[in-house]
């Protein structure tokens, strides 16, 4: 049985009419809240999502304590890659560090696969708990997309330009396409798990994907996002795009079996609508405004709102994850004003 009650952020996904705009933060679980930097000051990331009890804890927290109309599970896009043989290594003020980095077909070749149950029984656990007991809103399950994870395994960690992944793609194009078959296969079976274990929408983080020409996300990177969303679209949950500084390939997510496209903050709502996109659409505050006076934050949501709310099927959100510090009574008062003034438009 999954306990839930406030479906607005689903009925908004499918493009649907809502009463008031739904709103949730990307990183909203494990950043700036006070309870969640004593928890890492005694555990890792990885240690806190091998703890379903602890996990499920700081994934609710945002919900709780800012009212937002969805939560999304607490771990890294790295989480699954251990179980295909990546040694990751998560390193403070770094990000995710990978010792046995990608370099040739042969490397490809020796990727295992994912058994959900088996190597990541922990996260359908925190999934399980949080949607069978703890949330009355749906649970965001998520996955980093092929492109946005071959980076990290073939750079061998966080990189500024993508250099050897783009060389790595066009030298070794066999080995590329190969590589992308391990990983779409993987992100298949591994969404598929955490929707039956209760995840009410998926979201694909292709966060670095904007490196990229359109060309070349073509001949690349869309036939694999393709077989994805093909094959997740089975599933019957809202799907969601989002990458950084990826407006240039807002037309081609479009084009995907795919039902919302997450925006950054680089390209308003309304030009996105202009250039073709008729699907519902998520963003996209610019996540330094949170930063500024609190005047500023809501003229900038006011105006975000008023071009999302032109056509239903609109998700509030940022135009990417929240800093750290961030405080947390800023994204307690943001949620609180698109609740109210969207309120008080769409009942108009
Ligand atoms: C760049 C990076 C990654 N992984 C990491 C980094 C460097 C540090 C950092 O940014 O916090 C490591 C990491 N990831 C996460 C943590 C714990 C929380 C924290 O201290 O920030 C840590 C230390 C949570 C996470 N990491 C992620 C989530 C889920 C997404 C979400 O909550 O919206 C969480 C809780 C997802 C993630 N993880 C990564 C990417 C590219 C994404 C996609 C979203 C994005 O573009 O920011 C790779």
């Amino acid at each position: 049985m999954v306990k839930m009650i406030n479906d607005t952020f689903l009925r908004a996904a499918k493009g649907e009419k809502t009463e008031h705009v739904p709103v949730w933060y990307m990183r909203q679980a494990g950043r700036s809240q006070p309870e969640y930097r004593a928890i890492k000051e005694k555990y890792t990331l990885f240690e806190i999502t091998h703890q379903p009890e602890l996990c499920a804890y700081v994934t609710k927290l945002p919900v709780d304590q800012y009212n937002n109309d969805a939560a999304i599970l607490y771990k890294d896009i790295m989480s699954p890659l251990p179980a295909l043989g990546v040694e990751v290594e998560i390193k403070s003020g770094i990000g995710p560090v990978i010792s046995n980095p990608i370099r040739s077909v042969a490397d490809v070749e020796k990727l295992g696969e994912i058994n959900p149950e088996e190597d990541v029984p922990y996260v359908l656990d925190t999934i399980k708990l949080l949607t069978q007991e703890q949330l009355e809103v749906p649970l965001i399950g998520f996955a980093g997309a092929p492109f946005t994870l071959a980076s990290y395994m073939i750079e061998g960690g966080p990189s500024k330009n993508y250099n050897k992944t783009k060389a790595f793609m066009h030298a070794e194009s066999k080995a590329w396409f190969a590589l992308m078959d391990k990983l779409s296969e993987m992100t298949i079976t591994y969404v598929k798990a955490q929707i039956k274990a209760g995840a009410r929408a998926i979201q694909i983080f292709d966060s670095w994907v904007g490196a990229l020409n359109v060309e070349d996300y073509r001949i690349f990177i869309k036939p694999t996002m393709n077989r994805i969303f093909s094959a997740l679209r089975e599933e019957n949950v809202p799907l969601i795009m989002f990458g950084v500084g990826a407006s240039h390939l807002a037309m081609e997510w479009h084009d995907l079996p795919l039902d919302v496209v997450g925006l950054d903050w680089r390209l308003p709502i309304k030009e996105a609508r202009e250039r073709g996109i008729t699907k519902a659409v998520q963003g996209n505050l610019d996540p330094a405004l949170l930063l500024a006076p609190w005047e500023v934050i809501e003229a900038k949501a006011k105006e975000i709102l008023d071009q999302g709310m032109e056509r239903p099927g609109y998700i509030f959100n940022l135009g990417h994850g929240v800093f750290p510090d961030v405080n947390p009574e800023t994204l307690k008062r943001l949620t609180a004003f698109v609740h109210e003034y969207s309120a008080s438009k769409l009942s108009k």
